[in-house]
This record gives structure tokens, C-alpha cells and sequence, in this order.
């Protein structure tokens, strides 16, 4: 008999760490959760008595109004809870590194590392480790022998991984009913116990034959695995509409009928101006090093292809502007309708839009931006950060953030659509084209509009994938 989990800690409270472990809080009202983090001012905001999240998710807030307080708890005191704790998920950002070692590809683990350190140096008990975030392969065994090495006597520690699938903007549901949850843990009879009581915590909601326990290297492999495959299908599918756009066929058509092939299936064929995100890029980056690191640099060629693909894609996009803008857009107004990396959040990690309006700045366009999530804040840092050499004053003449979409467009050449916000389905065009200066330009990188009625309205449209001439 394994004895039931009665409290768990999870450290970080970001992402993943606050949606998935406020969800358990809501399935599991018997288990106290306690979600800490060194960041007092995401802390302060899960705890704000108006619930300003620090993070967009829908159906977050409603999850967290029922939990919070009841038997879900927010904290900076990361000592207590760990101490408190039977099982502890370690749900820390796990960025690419950005000097040393592998560099630009590798994980960094400092902070897995350093919680870790944090758990051995506080425990005075046997307690369960569950690794959360997004590692290379083998790093149970890098936790196993820090927590050995520095554990007081008879304190053991089980280390298993169970990675998270949630993807962004579908967080809660994705967590109400996931495909799979994943957690591998060692064979021996300690490890497989510790598996059961993690299983039975997600078994409160998730049905057992979901649940799949599998080898600690396995369920972290697999984790990088699956997103490097699913990023694989839209470098795939973008690579095609590049060819799309040069032979007269159309992408959305190309995808239906690979997607009826139940071999193939219709998920994540979505053409795009390239995706983002904090994870994808990430991921295939640390899967290229790993395979170099045990000498395969085919297998590291064949991935980083993926992402290179992804790079070409926003690249070719922000070229087609500029040359169906009559080869310049020097002190020309682009209207960039979307911020984030994709809609329904309000994060913008690694988003495509960034690398747009750079591309625009960089050719001495004025660019106005509308995305209804992202925090204004969070727009001149994501600037800032990729146009390092330019100050912040230049950046702010050459930008205006607007309040909505129409503001955004008015007297501007263009509008690009950089996020599939629903919102801009539903824009009433014929009101922005009027304001705008004429031809009026639309390139829609995510596919979202209506290209004939646009047409009709009199506007210029280029879609991804699809090769319509200028009307
Ligand atoms: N964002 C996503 O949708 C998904 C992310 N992942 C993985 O989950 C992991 C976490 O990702 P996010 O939640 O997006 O990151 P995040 O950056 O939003 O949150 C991580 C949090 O950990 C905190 N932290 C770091 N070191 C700490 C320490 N020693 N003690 C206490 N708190 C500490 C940070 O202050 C931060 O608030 C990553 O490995 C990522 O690859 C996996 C699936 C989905
Ligand atoms: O490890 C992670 O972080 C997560 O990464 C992704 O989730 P996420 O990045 O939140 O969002 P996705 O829906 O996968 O979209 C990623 C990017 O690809 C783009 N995309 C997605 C699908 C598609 O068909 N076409 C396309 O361009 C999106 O617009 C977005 O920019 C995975 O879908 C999750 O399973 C995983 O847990």
C-alpha cells in the first residue's frame, strides 16, 4: 500500500507551475497545495485580493476563485512548503543557455539545480521529486545524486519525471482532460511506488488508462520528443506554403487533404508566419545538442532544420511586405494586429510578431501595434531586447502601441496580422479601410480573414500559403 499524498509543493509559480498545480488543488480537495516562488511580485499577484493573475489563461481565474484559500496557497516562503511537502514538483524555467557550454542550444539548469540544492539542504524527511519542467534527458540522475549527496540521514528522496503538455491558452482545459499524463520513474520497487502515489493524485479526475507510467529516460526524452514532432508538422506545412504561393496551390486545400489520411490526422497543420512560444524552439534546440553531444550529428542536422525553416518562414513573410509595399516601407505605417505567440494568452516568448516589427524598424517603417493581452510593458521590453543597439527613445518615435485594432490602422499602408486573435475576424473592415491610406494593404500571416470580402471592400491581401494575385 502506498500512503496517499497529503501535501505537495510546487516550485514556480509560472505557467505551468500555476495553472497545473492549481487544477490539482481543484480536483484534489483532501491534498493541500502550496505554490511558491522566489518572484514576490507573481506571488503577490496569485494572492491579489481582486485576483489579478499574473498570467492570461481562460478558465484560470474561476479554478483559482474556487481553490485559493481553501486547500490552494501561494507563497514566497519556499522553505516551509518544501519542508511541509510529501511530494514536490519542480516546475522552474529551463531557458537556452546563453553563454558557456553549449551555448544557444543547451538547457541551462541553474534553476532546476538550484531547487534542488534547496530541497536536500531543507527536507528532514523522505519526500517524492517530481521533475515538472522541460529537462534533457538523464537530469533525474543529475537531482538524484546533488539530493544524495546532501540529504540529512534518513531522509530518501524518489525522483520521477512527469513532464506537462499543456499548451498555452488551452492550459485549463488541457489540464481538465489531458491525452496523456506522462511519469516515468526508476524500476525498482521504491520508484514504482512513488509512480503510484503521483498516479493516484492525477487519477482524482484523469481516467487510469490515460495515466502512463513509463522509465525515467524514456518520459523525459518523450517530452522533448513531442514537441520537436508537433513544431516539426508546422515547419513542414510552412515549408509547403512557400511552394503553395509559387504554384498556384492552396495551402488551407493541401492541408485538408493530407489531414483526411488518418495516417496524417488534421492537427497542427496550420500555416503561420512561424511559430513561437517559449517551449518549441527551446526544446529542439537542447534535442540538436543532446544528439551532438553523443555524436550524432545527423540526427542534430535533421532537427535544427526544423526551427531554420521556422526562421525562414518569418523572414519570407516580413520580405513579401516590403516588396509588395513597392520594394520600401521607409516611414510607411504598418499596423501589426497581434502581440503574443499565439492567441488566448497574453504571453509573447519567442513571438513572431517580435521579429516582424524588428524586421520593420530595421527598414525604417513606423509601426503601430494592437494586441488586446499583452501588457504595453512587455512590448518595449520584447523591442528593447531585440533591437539591443537601439535606445528606447528611438524605439518609441518609431512605434506607438494602440488601444484597438481601428486606432492601429488608421492612416497606416498595411496591416499585418501577426496573432489569430478571434477579434479580428470580426473587425468591421469596411470602417478601417476608410481610414486608411490608400491601396490599402492586408497580409494575413495566420490566415484568419475573409480574403474575397476584403477584396470586395477594395483592399490589397496576401495570405500565407495562397496564391491569389493582388486584386
Ligand atoms: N509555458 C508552457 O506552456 C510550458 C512550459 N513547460 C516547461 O515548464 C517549465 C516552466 O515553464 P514556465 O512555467 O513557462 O516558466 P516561467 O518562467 O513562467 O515560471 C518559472 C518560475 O520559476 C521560478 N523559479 C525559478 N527558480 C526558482 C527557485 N529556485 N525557487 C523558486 N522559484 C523559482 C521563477 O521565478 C518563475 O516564476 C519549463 O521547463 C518549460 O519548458 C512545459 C510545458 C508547457
Ligand atoms: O512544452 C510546451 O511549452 C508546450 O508547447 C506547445 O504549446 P504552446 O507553445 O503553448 O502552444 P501551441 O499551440 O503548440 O503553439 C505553438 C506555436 O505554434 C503555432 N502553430 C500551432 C499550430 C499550427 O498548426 N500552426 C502554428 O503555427 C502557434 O501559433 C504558436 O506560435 C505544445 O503544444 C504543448 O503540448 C507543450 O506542452
Amino acid at each position: 500500500m502506498v500512503a496517499p499524498v497529503k501535501k505537495i509543493c510546487c516550485i514556480g509559480a509560472g505557467y505551468v507551475g500555476g495553472p497545473t498545480c492549481a487544477v490539482i488543488a481543484l480536483k484534489c480537495p483532501q491534498i493541500e497545495v502550496t505554490i511558491v516562488d522566489l518572484n514576490k511580485a507573481r506571488i503577490d499577484a496569485w494572492n491579489s485580493p481582486d485576483y489579478q493573475l499574473p498570467i492570461y489563461e481562460p478558465g484560470l481565474l474561476e479554478v483559482v476563485r474556487q481553490a485559493r484559500g481553501r486547500n490552494l496557497f501561494f507563497s514566497t516562503d519556499v522553505d516551509a512548503a518544501i519542508e511541509a511537502a510529501d511530494l514536490i514538483f519542480v516546475s522552474v524555467n529551463t531557458p537556452t543557455k546563453k553563454s558557456g557550454v553549449g551555448a544557444g542550444y543547451a538547457a541551462d539548469l541553474a534553476y532546476v539545480e538550484s531547487a534542488t540544492r534547496r530541497i536536500a539542504d531543507v527536507a528532514t524527511r523522505s519526500k517524492i521529486v517530481v521533475e515538472k519542467s522541460t529537462v534533457p534527458c538523464r537530469t533525474a540522475e543529475s537531482m538524484r545524486t546533488i539530493l544524495e549527496a546532501n540529504s540529512k540521514p534518513n531522509c530518501r528522496f524518489d525522483i520521477l519525471s512527469n513532464p506537462e503538455f499543456l499548451a498555452e491558452g488551452t492550459a485549463i482545459d488541457d489540464l481538465f482532460a489531458p491525452d496523456r499524463v506522462l511519469i516515468g520513474s526508476l524500476q525498482t520497487p521504491e520508484g514504482v511506488a512513488a509512480c503510484e502515489a503521483l498516479a493516484s493524485v492525477y487519477a482524482n479526475w484523469v481516467p487510469r488508462e490515460r495515466i502512463l507510467t513509463v522509465g525515467l529516460w524514456s518520459s523525459e526524452l518523450s517530452k522533448l520528443a513531442a514537441n520537436a514532432m508537433l513544431a516539426q508538422r508546422i515547419s513542414s506545412i510552412n515549408s509547403l506554403s512557400a511552394l503553395c504561393e509559387n504554384t498556384g496551390a492552396n495551402v488551407e486545400e493541401l492541408a485538408h487533404a493530407m489531414g483526411r489520411d488518418t495516417r496524417i490526422g488534421p492537427k497542427f497543420l496550420r500555416a503561420s508566419v512561424g511559430f513561437g512560444g517559449s517551449c518549441f524552439q527551446k526544446d529542439i534546440l537542447n534535442l540538436v545538442y543532446i544528439s551532438e553531444s553523443v555524436h550524432l550529428p545527423e540526427v542534430a542536422a535533421y532537427w535544427r532544420q526544423v526551427v531554420e525553416m521556422n526562421e525562414y518562414q518569418k523572414h519570407r513573410f516580413a520580405k513579401t511586405v516590403v516588396d509588395t509595399l513597392f520594394n520600401t516601407i521607409t516611414n510607411k505605417t504598418i499596423a501589426v494586429l497581434g502581440f503574443a505567440f499565439k492567441a488566448d494568452t497574453g504571453d509573447t516568448r519567442e513571438s513572431p510578431a517580435i521579429a516582424l516589427v524588428r524586421s520593420f524598424l530595421l527598414e525604417s517603417a513606423k509601426v503601430t501595434i494592437y494586441d488586446p493581452k499583452v501588457p504595453h510593458e512587455q512590448i518595449w521590453l520584447d523591442l528593447s531586447e531585440t533591437l539591443p543597439d537601439w535606445p528606447i527613445e528611438k524605439i518609441q518615435k518609431s512605434v506607438t502601441i494602440a488601444p484597438s485594432a481601428l486606432e492601429a490602422a488608421k492612416k497606416s499602408e498595411a496591416i499585418v496580422i501577426a496573432t489569430e486573435w478571434k477579434e479580428f475576424r470580426e473587425i468591421d473592415w469596411k470602417v478601417i479601410y476608410d481610414t486608411m491610406k490608400k491601396p490599402a494593404f492586408v497580409f494575413d500571416g495566420r490566415l484568419i480573414l475573409d480574403a474575397p470580402k476584403l477584396r470586395e471592400i477594395g483592399f490589397r491581401v496576401k495570405q500565407i500559403g495562397r496564391p491569389e494575385v493582388l486584386a
